[in-house]
């Protein structure tokens, strides 16, 4: 066994091999399948992402309609997991009702327990449509508001805003929420996808995998922070305060922001580009740019003093409430877009799997240490 210890948060780590996401930290570059995420941004649908990150290639127009229509008829809930939305507390958090309503959703799935490629796919189908429907029937239900049935004729973006609002959605909403759902789709060995990959290994179903890595995602310092920004946002927004002396304070007093910094970026995110664009058209259009000017104040001032970048967490907090979607939905929407993603390596592990267990530098009491008695002790 070698002696070398990887560096603290496996930082720089190469580890495993994959064809799915290429990332250049250095030069903000972010692809899937070698695709470009501006191009995706501006001329694709997350339809077309999901098909690319599962099938490795771009879909033509047949291939991308089948896809379209399978995702949407995918569209069904077990009626025992409306039950489960019915019975948790409406003061449970989305997320944690998200994580417990996928595992739930294993316990109704016909597949579950088939690990081969083909059955991987049919439960990523399910998967992904089912995620979104959670997310809105569990919003309405702990609003006392009535559920709202899937439209099969919307698409993945339409049919999640339909399903939260019960009001058709706008063109504009729509497009700025499918964006959102691109550019969150995937994003190479995130804690999250990494999580997601080490249970896979295991040789358990998707469904682990995909519990695992929600609870993975919901901690502040990886999808959590798009709501931790915007409770700051609010915060600041709330004590009438200059944004510049309130962000000094929190350095002074070694706080971290959240939404900036990334372990792998070390310029701009790509995904920030069209999130900051998207916070201010959207606030344009709704007649108030107040979180999109709040934001670029302190952008500007955390890069000028600590150098650091807004990563996709920062603007997708003022984008989303600019939408009208409440605060603690913005990391289950992360996990909306993002199943594309896990759903493609839990897939590609499970094509090429080798259990990952790596070890430990064992820093602990010496070896061998007497055990003593619990009477002499
Ligand atoms: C979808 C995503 O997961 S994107 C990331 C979302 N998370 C956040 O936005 C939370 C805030 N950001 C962070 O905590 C970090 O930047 C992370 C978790 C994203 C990356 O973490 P790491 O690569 O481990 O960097 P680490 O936390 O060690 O930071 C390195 C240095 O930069 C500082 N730093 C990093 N991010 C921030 C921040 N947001 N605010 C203030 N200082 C920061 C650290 O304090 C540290 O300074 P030091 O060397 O003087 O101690
Ligand atoms: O890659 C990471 O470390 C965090 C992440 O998921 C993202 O930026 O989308």
């Amino acid at each position: 066994m070698s002696n070398v210890v990887a560096p603290k948060g496996l930082e720089g780590i190469v580890a495993t091999s994959s064809s799915i996401c290429f990332i250049d930290g250095d030069a903000g570059v972010l692809s899937y399948r070698g695709i470009d995420i501006h191009e995706l941004a501006e001329r694709s649908t997350f339809e077309e992402c999901a098909y690319l990150l599962w099938f490795g290639k771009l879909p033509n127009t047949s291939e991308l309609a089948n896809f379209a229509t399978q995702l949407a008829a995918a569209r069904k809930l077990d009626p025992k997991i409306i039950d489960l939305l019915h019975s948790v507390p409406t003061t449970a958090s989305p997320m944690q009702v998200l994580r417990t309503a996928v595992s739930l959703l294993s316990i109704y799935d016909a597949d579950e327990a088939d690990c081969s490629h083909d059955a991987n796919v049919r439960k990523s189908f399910r998967l992904t449509a089912q995620i979104p429907m959670i997310v809105a029937l569990f919003d309405r239900i702990r609003k006392g508001k009535p559920v709202v049935e899937a439209d099969h004729k919307l698409s993945h973006a339409g049919n999640f805003l339909w399903m939260l609002n019960g009001e058709r959605p706008s063109e504009t909403a729509t497009r700025a929420f499918d964006i959102a759902l691109i550019l969150h789709a995937d994003h190479e060995l995130n804690a999250s996808t990494f999580a997601a990959r080490v249970i896979a290994a295991t040789l358990a179903d998707i469904h682990s995998a995909i519990t695992g890595a929600i609870g993975a995602l919901k901690g502040p310092l990886h999808g959590g922070a798009n709501e931790a920004t915007m409770r700051l946002l609010y915060a600041i927004d709330k004590a009438g305060a200059d944004p510049i002396e309130y962000v000094k304070q929190m350095f002074a007093e070694k706080k971290k922001i959240s939404g900036f910094g990334h372990r792998v970026y070390h310029t701009e995110d790509p995904r920030a580009t069209h999130l900051r664009r998207m916070s201010e058209e959207l606030g344009k259009a709704a007649g108030s740019t107040k979180w999109f000017d709040l934001s670029r104040k302190i952008e500007l001032y955390v890069k000028e003093q600590k150098k650091l970048n807004a990563n996709v967490d920062f603007y997708s907090a003022s984008t989303y409430t600019t939408l009208g979607i409440d605060i603690d939905l913005f990391t289950p929407i992360f996990a909306i877009s993002r199943i594309a993603g896990w759903a493609a390596h839990v897939i590609e592990q499970h094509d090429d799997n080798r259990l990952i267990r790596p070890r430990a530098d064992y820093v602990g009491p010496a070896y061998p240490s007497r055990y003593i008695p619990i009477a002499e002790r």
